[in-house]
This record gives structure tokens, sequence and C-alpha cells, in this order.
């Protein structure tokens, strides 16, 4: 008999760390190369090994945050209701609780029977390379394409983060079509920090993964006000996220003890465009917000 897909993926040898973290031309290669094949392994891994009884869908997220986003949808004129869940945590920075801690088991378990899959996932190798993150978006080489999990992180993107980023941050609108994700974890000594930066998004939603049992130390992300040089120091909460434009300057900390997992999901406009330094803040009618763009997607991927 003819060996699967799924038999296939697992049967390659990934390219080593050197090589990736050097940008080996064969690196790309094996990625190109095997596009189709992966997400074929994906799929048939999903249809015939997957077997998580749980939904991956949005009774994961916080349920105050559905109901007031659902409302929103419903009747954008409502949508104070979903401002009133956010808080600011330093200048434009905003924090909200995103998922419902007592359903990240499932999340996590579901992000484990993943790396269990053994389908080549590529690590995000955009300032450091995170031997336990994943590429989540189907324009990232070696993302994670199994279809239901590409439905969720859709899901999160474009019924929640994008109206959320515009209601706050309202000079993104027609910067936020494109979509763009990764997950990061850390751990001390070999994945532990990343040093001050800015994203290469209009948007960014970092989304803490833990579990509420799974403490750590240390690890807290910095932010920047350049205009002050005041530095805040804030630290997640389980299913806790935080959003801010991706030109705010931020770094983690090192982390010191324990683990922490996160989603990182980005928003910028067509071929990777950014708002303009200084860019007026728009006044936007709120049904203008709570929409869909209908821009087909790009392939502009920053790392
Ligand atoms: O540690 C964090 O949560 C921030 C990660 C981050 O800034 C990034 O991946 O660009
Ligand atoms: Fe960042």
């Amino acid at each position: 008999m003819s060996a699967t897909q799924l038999q296939r993926a697992r049967a390659l040898t990934l390219p080593s760390r050197e090589a990736m973290l050097y940008r080996e031309p064969s690196v790309q290669q094996f990625w190109n190369n095997n596009k189709a094949l992966f997400s074929d392994a994906w799929k048939e891994w999903q249809q015939t090994e997957q077997k998580n009884e749980f939904s991956l869908d949005s009774s994961l997220l916080d349920k105050r945050l559905r109901d007031a986003v659902t409302q929103a949808w419903q009747d954008p004129s409502k949508e104070v209701a979903v401002k009133d869940l956010l808080q600011e945590v330093a200048p434009d920075v905003f924090q909200l609780q995103f998922f419902d801690p007592e359903r990240l088991a499932d999340l996590r378990n579901y992000l484990e029977s993943v790396w269990d899959a053994q389908i080549p996932l590529r690590p995000p190798y955009g300032i450091v390379l995170n031997r336990r993150g994943a590429m989540l978006d189907s324009r990232s080489e070696g993302y994670l394409a199994a279809p239901s999990f590409q439905d969720f992180y859709h899901e999160m993107l474009n019924t929640y983060m994008r109206p959320i980023a515009r209601l706050l941050f309202p000079e993104i609108m027609g910067y936020d079509t494109q979509t763009f994700g990764f997950s990061i974890h850390y751990q001390p000594n070999t994945d532990s920090s990343i040093r001050p930066h800015t994203d290469a998004s209009a948007v960014t939603l970092n989304i803490n993964l833990n579990l509420p049992e799974e403490t750590f130390t240390g690890s807290a992300v910095d932010f920047f006000d350049v205009a002050t040089g005041q530095k805040i120091a804030l630290t997640f909460k389980p299913g806790t996220a935080m959003i801010h434009r991706g030109n705010v300057v931020h770094a983690a900390q090192p982390i010191t003890s324990g683990e922490r997992t996160n989603f990182v999901l980005w928003l910028y406009g067509d071929r990777g465009q950014i708002p303009p330094q200084g860019a007026k803040r728009p006044i936007i009618d709120a049904s203008e917000r709570w929409t869909t763009p209908t821009a087909a997607l790009d392939s502009f991927a920053p790392f």
C-alpha cells in the first residue's frame, strides 16, 4: 500500500536549527516544496487522529467578551459594552480577559496533540527562533494548517480582534485587511526573553494561554513610552490579552521559573502596510467598525 500524505509528511527530516537560524536557502526550499503535502497531512490528521470532542470555537472565550461582541455585531451601537471590558494598563496598551481560564486546558490539550502529530511545523524566527512555537497563518510556510484550527484562528481575528482594535485605534482602519499569527513558548535558559522591539503590525493582540495552575516568575512584558522614557512592566494572567499598536516598543523580560505560552496575532494592510507615523485618528462610525474586509488575503509575511 502506498504511503498517505500524513505518513509522507512524518517521514521528512526538518532542517536543523542552525540552518533555520542562518536562513539557508535549503530551509526555504524545504517549506516551499512541501507546502501542499503539509496542508494535506494536517487535513488527514484532523480526520483520522483528532479525537478531541471539544469544539475549537468561541465557547473557549470569556463569556462576557463573547456576549458583548455578539451584541455589537448585531447592533454596533452597543459596542460600548465591549469597550467597558478593556482596561488601559499602560499608555495605549489595553488588557482584556480573552479566554475563559477554565477552558484553557482544552485548548492546550489540542495544542499538545498538534505537537504530537509529528507533522513539520515552522517555528517563529522573527526576533528569536522559538523552539516550541508555531506559525499560525496560511501565508507562513509550515503553518498549523488543520482546518478546524484555521477556522478558529480566523474567528479570533475577524470576529474579535479587528473590531476591538478599530475601537481603540481608529487609524488602523484600512491597515487591517491582512492577518498574521504565531505562538510562542517561553522557558528559562533556552527561550527566555525578547529584547526591545516594535512589531511589523498595525496592531498586535497578545493572548496568554497559561493554565491557572501554571505559574511562572519573571517574563513580564515591558512597554516603553519613548516620549517620557517611562517603562511599564505588565504580567499576564491566564487567558488575558494585551492589545497595542505595533509601533509601541516592548520587550519580554527573562522568565526565571515556570513556562509561559501565548498566541500573538497581528493585523496590517495589504502588502504589509501600517499607518503612517503620527496618523490622525479619524472618527469612524460604529457600523463601519463591525465589518470584515472583503480584500483577498495576500501572501506578504514579515518573517
Ligand atoms: O512576550 C510576549 O508576550 C511578547 C512577544 C512579542 O513581543 C513578539 O513576539 O513580538
Ligand atoms: Fe512584539
